[in-house]
């Protein structure tokens, strides 16, 4: 078992190189660090704010891979001149007041204290629980250097997205790796996979079904997953994530004993005029109010926590489309967010990850 209650740095004796304890910067007690590390989000509703953060995110070439040669005039001179309002609109619409944030960050912070409990009843104050933002506030670097400095000496780096994309995963670890580039001291670090397809993921999407389901007056004739889309391009250039997606819904269809005519998989959030994963969310749904399928649930495993692409995408403009065609009854099923079974799978995923570490 590795010695992890060392605090003291070793001097090998006396000679010219070696110094007195007084002539150190401290050095903490040595602890394990464990990062979630999500999108990202805006810190106001207003034109600046939203514009500082879309800047960020599409200047991201993980997220955008055209030349900066094409793509930049194109950001900076139209689309951050517009989609700022239209999107700042959107975010207005399920702000926190309360605490003047974003649903997004409040709902990783609870995810955060929950998950921090639950580490500090098994492993006491050896961990350290903290997350980060890929794109704005707490960013990545900071967050890396704050529980550095307070003695992760190796860090646990979770990506909280079930299906791995190099758009989001692979961003993710890119900027927690570009924050050790500059390190002098740097920590160890893990990063944790896609969980895709972990028994207890699957088990908490379909008990998150069967509860809504539970509160319902009559069971709704299709299950729709809504998956956030990429460019098919990027399915076409090797990204699993399409694949990933497609067997999250299988596993948790198999796993509700249900028949594949009671699910379908489709992929929302289209951006631009390239063509990305289809079927569309937007239009599956009024397909399947024309055929006749009045009343859907919707539900949305790529995110683990409900944010502006599922408050306000899915249960108004997707449910706008399903009621124009005819829909009748429509049912947002939430994400997993801080429910118990999400945060009892996000301990089993990282006491695996963390072995022989703690
Ligand atoms: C333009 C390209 C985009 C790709 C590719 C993309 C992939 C992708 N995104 C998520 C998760 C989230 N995206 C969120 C917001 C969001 N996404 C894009 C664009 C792309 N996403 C934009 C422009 C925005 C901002 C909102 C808007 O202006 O419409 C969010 C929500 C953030 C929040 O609420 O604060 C999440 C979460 C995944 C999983 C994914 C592909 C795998
Ligand atoms: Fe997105
Ligand atoms: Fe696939």
């Amino acid at each position: 078992m590795l010695d992890q209650t060392k605090t003291e740095i070793d001097h090998p004796g006396s000679g010219r190189l070696a110094h007195a304890e007084s002539d150190h910067p401290p050095v903490p007690r040595a602890r394990v660090g464990v990062i979630i590390a999500n999108l990202g989000t805006p810190d106001g509703t207003d034109y600046w704010s939203m514009r500082r953060y879309l800047n960020e995110f599409l200047s991201d070439r993980r997220v955008i891979d055209y030349s900066p040669l094409l793509w930049q005039p194109l950001l900076q001179g139209i689309i951050l001149t517009k989609r700022p309002f239209s999107s700042g609109k959107a975010y207005a619409g399920i702000w926190n007041e309360e605490k003047d944030e974003s649903p997004l960050l409040t709902i990783t912070r609870a995810q955060t204290e929950k998950l921090a409990e639950a580490m500090a009843a098994k492993f006491g104050d050896d961990v350290i629980v903290d997350f980060a933002m890929r794109y704005g506030n707490p960013s990545t670097q900071s967050v890396i250097e704050r529980v550095k400095a307070a003695g992760a000496e190796r860090i646990v780096f979770f990506p909280l997205y079930p299906q791995y994309s190099a758009a989001t995963t692979g961003t993710a670890n890119d900027q927690a790796f570009r924050a050790l580039m500059k390190m002098r001291w740097q920590p160890y670090i893990r990063t944790v996979p896609a969980y895709y397809e972990h028994p207890l993921y699957i088990e908490a999407l379909a008990k998150s079904v069967e509860e809504t389901y539970a509160k319902l007056s009559s069971k709704p004739d299709i299950l729709v997953t809504s998956y956030h889309g990429v460019p098919k391009r990027y399915l076409m250039e090797g990204d699993p994530y399409h694949c990933q997606c497609q067997k999250t819904t299988r596993l948790m269809r198999e796993r509700l004993g249900w028949d594949k005519s009671q699910v379908v998989t489709t992929f929302q959030s289209k951006f631009g005029p390239e063509e990305w994963l289809q079927p569309y969310t937007v239009e599956e749904v009024a397909r399947l109010a024309e055929a006749g399928h009045k009343h859907i649930a919707v539900m949305a495993p790529a995110f683990s926590s409900d944010c502006v692409e599922t408050l306000e995408e899915i249960n108004e403009e997707i449910k706008e489309s399903f009621e124009e065609a005819g829909g009748e009854t429509f049912t947002y099923i939430p994400c997993l967010n801080d429910a118990p079974a999400h945060i009892d799978m996000m301990m089993a995923v990282l006491e695996n990850e963390m072995r022989g570490w703690v």
